[in-house]
């Protein structure tokens, strides 16, 4: 018999090699696992890119912009009406339900505006629902239309990216939630800038406004009661002061104050024939805080701050040229007074005829106090400390009026407005804003505590 055969190197080889199987195994391991935690962490990245672009609401609770800075950027999260689908749905209604009882639920047009802005967050805080809806036009710097989308986003405000004659659109909001009132503020604004761009005011002020109340009468259930923007300008060279509601308005100054005059005869019809709910507000040159930058008060701010002249209008004659400025805040105070003594429409969706005459109103908000523009210059000098470099011209025949001062008596009367801020409280707040928003630090002069931009 033969000695048994060693078996010991083979069982020390057979040893090794499970040790080397279970060693790759445990590396395969190691390394598919790498692979599924890069794919997945891919995978996230790719399915919160495709969320933000078809739902942007539901990430635009978290705030990307700075309320202060100056330059926000477009972001991802702007296009909401090419974004239907059941999170648009759902961020709708959720930004239009009121959370207190009996809250009113607002279609806020042109709420990245000046206007529209204050009145969304007024209307938000006291607890109604509000939703905007803003075409975000270059007319003046959208970063600032931007920066209010910001500051409302982080009050739970949606607002829409589309335009009022979007019909499909304003369709598509009142299929989903049934707003109670539309607050119109989207418009062409400026007066002298309608002689470079006239089609521009016919487009919002005209045809969009047509667009909007068209969907309003025919396709929203129930039919909201429309509060809208007229303006000051209506009264065009209106000699009598102050100026009344029942006064005529047949001498507009401007293609500006045309559209106006136009859109409440426009409103007439809807309201006779549809039975639409109307109140028109016309303001006069509202100012303040996250303004207009293409308002005198506004540019002649970022001018004397950067030591360049201004051009300040005289009425032939030598009078000075003077306005009724009226303070944000007071402006607010009177849209949602006008709001809440709203009526509802009489009309019967789908176009049908009107139930029975329906709510026509007309108010002016102004501040009652006319104030030449040569004194708004010399506030302004004093907030910032620096003088301003004038040149006085006689005023352009190009759209402007001599004066505007409001009778308040019909809105004190219906909804207790009352204008509270005089022109030098306001443009303090402006003023504080302003440099706070474009982070400019006024600083005392060495000598005469004089102060000036740094
Ligand atoms: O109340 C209104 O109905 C209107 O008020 C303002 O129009 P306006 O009063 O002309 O406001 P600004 O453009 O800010 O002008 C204010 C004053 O400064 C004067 N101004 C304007 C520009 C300029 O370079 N120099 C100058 O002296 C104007 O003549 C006016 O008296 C708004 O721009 C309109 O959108 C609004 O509808």
């Amino acid at each position: 018999m033969g000695s048994p055969p060693d078996t010991s190197k083979t069982t020390k080889l057979e040893r090794y090699n499970s040790y080397l199987r279970r060693m790759s195994s445990a590396k395969l391991l190691a390394a598919s696992s790498k692979v599924l935690f890069r794919a997945t962490l891919l995978a996230t990245v790719l399915l919160i890119i495709l969320l933000t672009l078809h739902y942007p609401f539901s990430l635009s609770y978290i705030s990307i912009f700075s309320y202060s800075s100056p330059s926000p950027h477009r972001s991802l999260l702007s296009s909401f009406s090419d974004s239907f689908g059941p999170a648009w749905d759902r961020d709708v209604r959720r930004s239009a339900t009121p959370r207190r009882d009996a809250g009113l639920s607002v279609l806020v047009t042109g709420a990245a505006g000046f206007v529209g802005s204050h009145c969304s967050l007024a209307l938000k805080k006291r607890g109604d629902g509000v939703v905007g809806l803003d075409n975000f036009n270059s007319y003046y710097d959208p970063a600032l239309k931007r920066s209010r989308q910001a500051l409302l986003t982080r009050h739970a405000i949606l607002i829409v990216e589309g335009d009022i004659n979007d019909s499909s659109l304003l369709t598509r909001l009142f299929a989903t939630y049934p707003f109670t009132h539309v607050l119109q503020l989207a418009a062409q604004a400026g007066v002298r800038y309608a002689a470079k761009n006239p089609h521009s005011y016919v487009a919002s002020n005209v045809a969009g406004l047509v667009s909007l109340f068209e969907v309003a009468a025919k396709s929203a259930d129930p039919q909201p009661a429309i509060v809208w923007a007229s303006s000051s300008s209506v009264y065009g060279l209106n000699e009598k002061s102050p100026f009344s509601e029942s006064d005529p308005t047949d001498h507009p100054a401007s293609l500006y104050a045309a559209t106006k005059k136009a859109g409440e005869a426009i409103a007439h019809t809807y309201n006779h024939i549809y039975g639409l709910s109307f109140t028109a507000l016309r303001f006069f040159t509202v100012y303040g805080p996250m303004g207009r930058p293409d308002m005198a008060y506004f540019f002649f701010t970022k001018a004397i701050l950067a030591g360049k002249p201004i051009t300040v209008f005289r009425i032939p004659g030598g009078k000075d040229v003077a306005r009724d400025f009226t303070y944000i805040d007071d402006v607010v105070k009177g849209c949602l007074g006008a709001l809440d003594t709203a009526e509802k429409s009489t009309g019967t969706p789908g176009g049908g005829p009107k139930t029975g005459p329906a709510q026509l109103r007309v108010y002016n908000l102004g501040n009652t106090t006319p104030v030449p523009v040569v004194k708004l210059v010399s506030i302004l000098e004093k907030l910032l400390g620096v003088r301003a470099k004038k040149n006085v011209v006689t005023m352009p025949s190009n759209g402007d009026v001599p004066f505007t001062h409001a009778n308040i008596r019909l809105a004190a009367r219906d909804f207790g407005y009352q204008p509270t801020t005089d022109l030098s409280t306001g443009l303090q707040k402006f003023v504080k804003w302003y440099v706070h928003y474009y982070g400019i630090k006024l600083k005392a002069e060495a000598g005469g505590g004089q102060m000036a931009a740094a």
